[in-house]
């Protein structure tokens, strides 16, 4: 990435906190854009996120909902624009800035990228807990710490069982299927109790009873108060577990949908497509 791909506009964490706001806003995207150098992937994009909603971006290929997804993520900056999330204690929207994964991570947004970053030799557990393993004294007391594995394949079980899954913690991940595997991204995610949870492409590489798993598994999570954000392009997804629906178009959100058995499925496909403007 070049260095003019990475600028963004300066953010005033001081002057942070917008008004009130008396809707169910949990989230606040307000007027984000991203440039790579001269390719505009997302312009000027304002969405407001619902507590507890099961949110669908979907759009054509190079709409930029994996632009969007990554700037909720951290991953990269936007080039301007401010997001704001509400405070659990004072419910004001406070400004936020995503700048970094650990800055998104913070502010209670986790992410499983499609390639889900598994340790595919390691087992479930390890995959659970990779980076944050949970450690308890050794015999010498707290000078000789050890990870406490006890412990990681408990919560492992308890974890996926949230979601609606059951994997011995101790097996190999690269044996899982696709849906399980999934399960286990889906697991690491939760362990640190994230507000809003976004899936990209959860069932893309997933077969067709694995993918009935995973839209249950979103739906646990939303009944578990989870706010949910998911991309994908099988229209037929969005139909079964959405609230709403986001439209990308060519960097543009062109349209914001509630999925109350209104939407038309031609109608959403030629605003993806442009056909319908
Ligand atoms: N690192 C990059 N450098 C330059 N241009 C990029 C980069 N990443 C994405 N783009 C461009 O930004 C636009 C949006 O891409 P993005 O990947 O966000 O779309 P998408 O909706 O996720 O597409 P797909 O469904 O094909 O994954 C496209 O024109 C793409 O070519």
């Amino acid at each position: 990435m070049s260095k003019a791909d990475e600028s963004t506009v300066s953010t005033d964490v001081s002057t942070a906190t917008a008004s009130k706001t008396d809707d169910d806003t949990i989230l606040s995207v307000e007027n984000v854009s991203k440039h790579y150098g001269g390719v505009v992937a997302l312009e000027d994009v304002s969405l407001s996120i619902k507590e507890n909603e099961v949110l669908s971006i979907v759009g054509d290929n190079g709409a930029g909902k994996s632009t969007f997804i990554k700037l909720l993520s951290g991953v990269i900056p936007a080039t301007s624009g401010q997001f704001y999330m509400r405070d659990e204690e004072t419910d004001e929207m406070e400004h936020i800035v995503l700048e970094s994964p650990s800055m998104a991570k913070r502010a209670g947004i986790e992410t499983v990228f499609q390639d889900m970053s598994l340790s595919m030799q390691h087992d479930v557990a390890s995959n659970v807990f990779m980076g944050r393993e949970p450690l308890k004294d050794g015999i010498s007391g707290k000078l000789f710490r050890r990870i406490d594995r006890e412990y990681m394949e408990q919560r492992s079980i308890e974890a996926l069982d949230e979601i609606g899954f059951e994997i011995d913690p101790r097996a190999i991940t690269e044996e899982l299927s696709g849906g399980q595997q999934q399960a286990v991204a889906v697991a690491r995610a939760l362990i640190s109790d994230p507000r809003i949870v976004i899936l990209d492409e959860p069932t893309a590489e997933v077969s067709v009873e694995g993918s009935q798993k995973i839209l249950d598994l979103i739906e646990e999570l939303q009944a578990s108060g989870k706010t949910v954000i998911f991309i994908t392009h099988n229209l037929q997804e969005v139909f079964d577990v959405a609230d709403r629906v986001a439209v990308l178009r060519s960097g543009n959100l062109v349209a914001e949908l509630d999925n109350d058995g209104t939407i038309d499925r031609e109608d959403l496909v030629g605003r993806m497509t442009g056909a319908i403007q």
